[in-house]
């Protein structure tokens, strides 16, 4: 039998879980744990997990504000949305959805966002704290594969894991998180010889590709644990579904255990967001 790795149940779980830890901390320091959503461009997917993000910051007891600018924003006036943010005492997360339009900087809003406020982790005092083993802000999708992982498997330690994926947002963290975890990691990414004989060896196989369902049923060793990272928008029989990296039939027949898209990977990512914003909110009044 395959284990289905239920998002959707253990990020609810997650969030009651902080949903307590808010009333704590605000009890504690008489301060309302304040999360900022930036939204530059009216993108309908990105409007919906906008949205998802403000309702469950919400449901965990922050105060959270949704911040939209027009598609044609210039890089000034966004620099100038995100410092207003950064000296708001009232906001302790901060996160600018990604991609950016293209006349907008990325690399420049990631490194002027507060790294104090920096909830997605992605600016390079975080990325260097997480690369050493001292994070506190953890990037929320690959915070979210491991305590998936983690409640499926319990101990990590010398399993092997293959990370499909080197992106910033995802596989080089995810690496480092699952290196962190004692397992023996492998990255492969598009350049990579035999991608499929080293998927084929993975006790863990993390598919962050963003290619729908490029991993078969035939790379999956049996018994493998299986998070598919992947959430593709594709048209099928004339409606718009959400597919994964993997192959989810097929997989499934082959995986110990496996995560489904929807309802899997994606749910988690906005749950880790609300624990990295207690996270930051935390640091700061102690500061
Ligand atoms: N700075 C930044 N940080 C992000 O974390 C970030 C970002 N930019 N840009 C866009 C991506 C995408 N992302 C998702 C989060 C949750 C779901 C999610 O909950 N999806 C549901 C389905 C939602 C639906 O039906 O459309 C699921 O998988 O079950 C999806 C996508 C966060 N991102």
């Amino acid at each position: 039998m395959t284990l289905l790795i239920d998002g959707k149940k253990i990020s609810a779980a997650v969030v009651e879980q902080l949903a307590i830890d808010t009333k704590t901390f605000i009890a504690e320091f008489g301060v309302t744990p304040g999360l900022a959503v930036v939204l530059v461009g009216d993108d309908p997917a990105s409007q919906v997990y906008v949205r998802n993000k403000v309702k469950q910051a919400t449901a965990a007891g922050f105060h959270s504000t949704e911040h939209r600018l027009p598609a044609d924003t210039g890089q000034e006036e966004l620099n100038a949305l995100v410092e207003q943010l950064n000296n708001d005492p009232s906001v302790h997360g901060i996160l600018v959805q990604l991609p950016l339009p293209e006349q907008l900087n990325e690399p420049e809003i990631i490194r002027l966002i507060a790294a104090e406020k920096d909830v997605d982790g992605f600016h390079p005092l975080n990325v260097g704290a997480l690369a050493s083993g001292m994070a506190e802000l953890i990037p929320c999708t690959p915070m979210g594969c491991m305590i998936m992982l983690e409640k499926t498997l319990g101990d990590l330690s010398g399993k092997h894991a293959v990370v499909v994926g080197r992106s910033n947002i995802v596989g080089k963290p995810m690496a480092a998180l699952l290196l962190q975890a004692n397992c023996t990691v492998t990255v492969v990414h598009s350049r990579s010889a035999e991608i499929e004989a080293i998927c084929r060896q993975a006790d863990i196989l993390v598919a962050a590709v963003g290619r729908p369902e490029m991993i078969r049923g035939s790379w999956i060793k049996p018994g493998a644990t299986v998070i598919d990272v992947g959430i593709n928008a594709v048209e099928k029989d004339g409606k718009r579904r959400l597919v994964g990296d993997v192959a989810f039939g097929e997989a499934s027949e082959v995986a110990g255990a496996i995560s489904p898209v929807p309802g899997g990977v994606g749910p988690m990512t906005i749950a880790c967001l609300m624990k990295n914003t207690l996270t930051a909110a935390r640091q700061q009044v102690s500061a």
